[in-house]
């Protein structure tokens, strides 16, 4: 029997890697700027330490004269380390054999030193295993992808980087720069790092500094004194902080960024998705120990702990709210002065800020301002006015006939008063129809209406060709002769089909020539029997006064309406005006 020849095994093969393009898609896609070397080499001085354990040594930087030095007298590399984690791109010795990322270590990705290509065209790392007996090596790795091993001269366990800037980044290096690069990010490092001497942490978070140093550093952050400092801490995210909140009002649909820390270390002064979107009122800054960065230590990862931090910061600065509104009503007014058109905003969208306006920011009411949530516990049907205008008409009418009415004029008020029922499902919300309005009116009897019958043909006839139809109805207040109402459309799909409806009450008038009957209901002219003149008006013969009245009355309701008056409204105006004067000079002489 003759086999088949066993498959060739293919050969085995490693990726090359071009180091060049590596660097270069760091500092395009990855980094956004140059300066993040100081941080990496910063990072990995302190995790080295860390990894040392016992009483840490300083970190000091040299910088001067294009080259900077960082030393620092932590856990050092063997050669085998060296070749294992400096010269292999993506391996790090802070990821444990699974790969996960060594709680401890600030490190995982193991890139962190390619930064330093975006700023120097070789790094050279002198440094000594903190193991017994190791010797000191040095490790020189350049920009184009090759690096040399050599046995170093080190005395004591650390590690001492060296960077000399490429040409055109000497800037990166320079003290002021490198000074000012490790307070950015460095400040609140709870180890001695120092840059030419002069030592840059002080370890001590803003939280942790009593009230007074803590307002003192919101009010360097925000460039004002903030309106309150809040405490946060979310145990299960490792995470400490305080949120300032603004004392000047922000755009809500600008999300709201904070500085946060990763184990004392700078992430970055704006990162987002840490708080709920609603919280734009306030700037945080804080530390955590469990969430992860991205890989360009710019923002935080997205995952559930995320989820779960967020929710908790949203919580305790809604009971912050919540506090503040049952014990000092004077702060949060001051607040509410501040944020309230935020506030009005996100309530239209979020339920907690609609719980905040509903309890606490005053409405126009036609029983004066008062929050919804008092106005709904006296009310449970309400209706609101699209229009300021509209609601200043209709406000004392509406009283009268027992509609509880509120001014949806205003920016989000309309929106928010339609969201109303999410808080309290019983409530009936609604935008004013004005003819449901007149709906509460009375109806005359049959003996008043027999007498305004040439009035109401009168009226129809004059009124026809403005497409408006006259109805007696009697209702308060009585010094009101006569109120213009226009069926609007409903706002909202589901207020569709009592509107129809309410316009379908008017059944005695009877639609006016030219207008079919089909037709979408016209504005109505509501004159109102319970007013002495129209009263008068229904017992007056004189025909031509009737009409001049009627004009009249029509004019007077779009204007104390506050209607715009159409050329043929204006004409008729000036007509009723004229005709009355000169009846009244005739009649009285
Ligand atoms: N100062 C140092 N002392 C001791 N070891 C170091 C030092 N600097 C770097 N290393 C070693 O080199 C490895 C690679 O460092 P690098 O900064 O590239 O990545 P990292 O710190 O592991 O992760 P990241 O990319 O998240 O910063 C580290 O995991 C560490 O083992």
């Amino acid at each position: 029997m003759t086999g088949q020849p066993p498959p060739e095994r293919p050969a085995a093969r490693t990726f090359n890697v071009d180091l060049r393009g590596i660097v270069d898609l760091l500092s395009r896609h990855l980094y956004s700027s140059p300066r993040v070397y100081v941080r990496e080499l910063l990072q990995n001085a302190v995790d080295a330490t860390t990894a040392r354990g016992g009483p840490p040594g300083p970190v000091r930087i040299e910088a001067g004269g294009g080259r900077l030095r960082i030393e620092d007298a932590g856990v050092g590399l063997t050669e085998p380390e060296v070749h294992e984690f400096l010269a292999t791109i993506g391996n790090s010795a802070k990821r444990d054999a699974l790969g996960f990322a060594r709680h401890d270590f600030l490190g995982q990705f193991g890139i962190g030193l390619l930064s330093c290509f975006l700023v120097a065209d070789e790094i050279e790392v002198v440094t000594r295993s903190a193991a017994r007996d190791a010797p000191a090596v040095v490790w020189r790795g350049h920009a184009d992808g090759h690096y040399t091993v050599a046995p170093g001269a080190r005395d004591e366990p650390g590690t001492t980087v060296t960077l000399r800037a490429r040409r055109d980044f000497e800037h990166w290096l320079e003290p002021s720069t490198v000074r000012e690069l490790v307070r950015h990010y460095g400040a609140l490092l709870p180890y001695d790092v120092r840059v030419n001497g002069e030592r840059l942490t002080d370890g001590v978070p803003p939280w942790e500094a009593g009230r007074e140093a803590m307002l003192g550093y919101g009010t360097r952050l925000l460039g004002a004194v903030p309106l309150d400092a809040i405490d946060l801490s979310v145990p299960e995210a490792g995470l400490r902080g305080v949120a300032y909140v603004l004392p000047h009002e922000t755009n809500p649909s600008e999300p709201a960024t904070h500085r946060v820390y990763l184990k004392r270390m700078l992430l970055g002064d704006r990162v987002d998705g840490i708080l709920p979107e609603w919280a734009f009122f306030v700037r945080c800054v804080l530390d955590t120990d469990e969430l992860r960065p991205t890989a360009s230590r710019e923002q935080l990862y997205h995952d559930e702990l995320l989820v779960v931090a967020r929710e908790a910061l949203g919580e305790r600065l809604r009971s912050w709210l919540v506090r503040m509104a049952a014990t000092e009503p004077e702060r949060l007014g001051a607040f509410l002065g501040v944020h309230h058109r935020g506030v009005m905003a996100l309530a239209v969208h979020d339920d907690e800020m609609l719980r905040v306006v509903d309890e606490w920011i005053p409405f126009d009411t036609g029983e004066g301002a008062v929050t919804l949530a008092e106005f709904r516990a006296r009310h449970r049907e309400i209706r609101y006015t699209a229009r300021a205008e509209e609601f200043r008409q209709l406000a004392g009418i509406a009283a009268a006939q027992g509609v509880a009415l509120v001014n949806g004029g205003y920016t989000y008020h309309a929106e928010i008063l339609h969201r109303l029922p999410r808080l309290d499902p019983g409530l009936d919300v609604r935008a004013l129809d004005p003819a449901e309005l007149a709906t509460r009116f009375d109806r005359v009897g049959p003996a008043v209406e027999f007498a305004a019958r040439d009035l109401l043909a009168i009226a129809r006839r004059t009124l026809a060709d403005r497409g408006c139809t006259p109805v007696l109805r009697a209702f308060s207040p009585t010094a009101l002769p006569a109120l213009y109402l226009e069926g609007e459309r409903p706002r909202h799909a589901d207020d569709a089909d009592t509107a129809e409806g309410v316009w379908a009450e008017f059944t005695d008038a009877p639609p006016a020539p030219g207008i079919p009957p089909e037709a979408e209901p016209g504005p109505l002219l509501v004159l109102n029997h319970r007013n002495p003149m129209v009263a008068r008006l229904t017992s007056t013969a004189d025909a031509r006064v009737v009409e001049l009245a009627v004009e009249a009355l029509y004019g007077y309701a779009l204007l104390t309406g506050n209607r715009a008056l159409r050329p043929g409204d204006v004409a008729g105006v000036n007509r009723a005006f004229l005709g009355l004067v000169e009846h009244a000079i005739r009649t009285g002489s």
